[in-house]
Formats: structure tokens, C-alpha cells, sequence
């Protein structure tokens, strides 16, 4: 892929942020019988963000998933290795699901708001899950600090107390986004969170992501490479060969992993030439 694919800009990184850093150590992944992750090891360092890329059921979503507990969820699902945010494993016996989860956010493929209910209360819906209390004012303040930051507050300042459901589809993710950051994560998790939107509204995610990774670090699966070139600082490659589980090849800064990568399957890929 060209050079000028990956923007200038985005490979910076702040040294001044200090948010956390989420290490996954020799994940290996099961859904019953069925092993879909083989040994998969990925430091997700603060102030930058990470894409997971790689062809369809190689399992960058159900990585993506252990990384916040809900892998779990499913009756089936059985894990191996270590997830450590900050140093701490999020499995250690004793940890708080519910205080994982407002640690580490997550934003879905399809924007998905409460329909019915306010955009101001949109946002805030997440405080009660996790036990936080906010005053009315210091509400309000959360309100707009956090639609702000998802670069939604000025199209919506006028009509926070409209449905969250009469929004546009990329109004809705930012939304989400806003709920998300809400209960202040150190880690946000996004699942291809622009493949239900127009370019447009792609476009204004992906700079609500630009802005985002020095206050929280950002991982993100996409299928779209130029996304992953213009979003991201390090990108992993997951590759599920011939029916065996997925497992990492290669792992990296983004500019190396699009213009000089060391796996021939990783050129291959980052090129369309599979996949
Ligand atoms: N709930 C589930 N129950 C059983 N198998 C599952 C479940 N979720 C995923 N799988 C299987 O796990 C493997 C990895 O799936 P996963 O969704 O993580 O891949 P992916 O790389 O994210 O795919 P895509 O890019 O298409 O979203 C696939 O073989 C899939 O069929």
C-alpha cells in the first residue's frame, strides 16, 4: 500500500499522556470445542491507538472482547492467558467485572443509543451501571464535556432533551461514544464502529478518534485498511489459516506495517491481494 496512506500526523505520539496500557499475554480462545485464538500476545500502549486488522472470523473481535470481560458472556466461551491493564490482570480472581468494564469501553459495530430515551440522558446512562454519582450541575457539565469530546455538542446543544433514536446513524455512534467516555475509561474498545455509516460520518468518527487517543488509549477493529493507515499508530495483523485458530503475525508501528512489513502474508493482506 502507498506510503501516503498513513498520515504524518497520526504517528505521533504525546509523551506528555499517561493513560494506561493494556497487555494481552498468551491468549488462546474456545467457543466449546472450537479453539479460535492460538496464543495471542499484543501490548495496546497509552496515547496511541491500536487497529486489529486481518480477514473475516480470524477472531479480532472475539480478541477484542476478552480485552473487556465479555467474551464471557458467552455460555461457551472458555479463555486461557492474561489480560493486564496497568500491570493488574483484569481476570485475577476477586476483580470487579462492572469496574473492568467502565475501565475499559466499549463501541459497537451498529450504533446502539437508547432509543426512547434522551441524548442528555444518553450520556449519562452508564454512571448508574457503574455506581457513580454525579450532582445535577456537575450532570450537565459531564453532558457537554464528554459530547464535546465525541464532536457531537454543537449539533446537538439545542435539543439534548430529543431522543437519542431521532439522530442521524453517525450521530448515534458518536453518541455512543459520549456514553462510553462518560465513566471516564482508560481504555476505549471500538468494533468497527464506522461499517453501519456513510464516509461522511466515517470521516467525522475517525477525527473524534484522532482527538480522543491522548486521553484515552484507543483499540480498534476494522476491515478497512485505509482506515487502519489514517487512524491508527500500531496495527496487528490476525491471520486464522486453513481452519486453525487466529493468531497474531505480525504486530508493529503502522507505517512499517503498510510500506515494509516482515511477513510476506502481511504485504499480501495490507495490499488486498486476500482477504
Ligand atoms: N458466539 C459464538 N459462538 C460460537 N462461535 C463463535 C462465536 N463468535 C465467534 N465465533 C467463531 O469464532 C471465530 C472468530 O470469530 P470473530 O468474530 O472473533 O472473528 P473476526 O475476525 O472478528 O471476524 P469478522 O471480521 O467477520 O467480524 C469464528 O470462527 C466464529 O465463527
Amino acid at each position: 500500500m502507498s506510503e501516503s496512506l498513513v498520515d504524518p500526523a497520526s504517528r505521533t505520539v504525546e509523551p506528555a499522556f499517561q493513560g494506561s496500557e493494556l497487555e494481552a499475554v498468551d491468549i488462546s480462545a474456545w467457543f466449546g470445542k472450537h479453539k479460535v485464538l492460538q496464543r495471542v500476545s499484543l501490548t495496546m500502549s497509552a496515547g496511541s491507538v491500536t487497529a486489529l486488522i486481518g480477514p473475516s472470523g480470524c477472531g479480532k473481535s472475539t480478541f477484542l472482547r476478552i480485552l473487556n470481560r465479555m467474551h464471557e458472556l458467552v455460555p461457551s466461551a472458555a479463555l486461557a492467558g492474561e489480560v493486564l491493564l496497568d500491570g493488574v490482570d483484569i481476570y485475577e480472581p476477586g476483580g470487579r467485572i462492572t469496574e473492568t468494564r467502565r475501565r475499559i469501553g466499549m463501541v459497537f459495530q451498529k450504533p446502539n443509543p437508547f432509543p426512547a430515551m434522551s441524548i442528555a440522558d444518553n450520556v449519562t446512562a452508564g454512571l448508574k451501571l457503574t455506581g457513580s454519582k454525579v450532582s445535577r450541575n456537575d450532570r450537565m457539565d459531564l453532558v457537554e464535556q464528554c459530547l464535546t469530546k465525541a464532536g457531537l455538542w454543537k449539533e446537538v446543544r439545542d435539543r439534548l432533551k430529543q431522543p437519542g433514536g431521532a439522530l442521524s446513524g453517525g450521530q448515534q455512534q458518536r453518541l455512543c461514544i459520549a456514553r462510553s467516555l462518560a465513566v471516564r475509561p482508560d481504555v476505549l474498545l471500538m468494533d468497527e464502529p464506522c461499517s453501519a455509516l456513510d464516509p461522511t460520518s466515517t470521516r467525522r468518527i475517525e477525527e473524534t478518534i484522532a482527538e480522543l487517543r491522548h486521553e484515552v488509549t484507543i483499540v480498534i477493529v476494522t476491515h478497512n485498511m485505509q482506515q487502519a493507515a489514517r487512524v491508527s499508530q500500531h496495527c496487528a495483523f490476525f491471520l486464522a489459516e486453513a481452519g486453525t485458530p487466529g493468531l497474531i503475525v505480525e504486530a508493529g508501528p503502522t507505517e512499517m506495517m503498510f510500506n515494509d512489513p516482515v511477513d510476506p502474508r502481511t504485504a499480501d493482506y495490507v495490499n488486498g491481494r486476500f482477504g
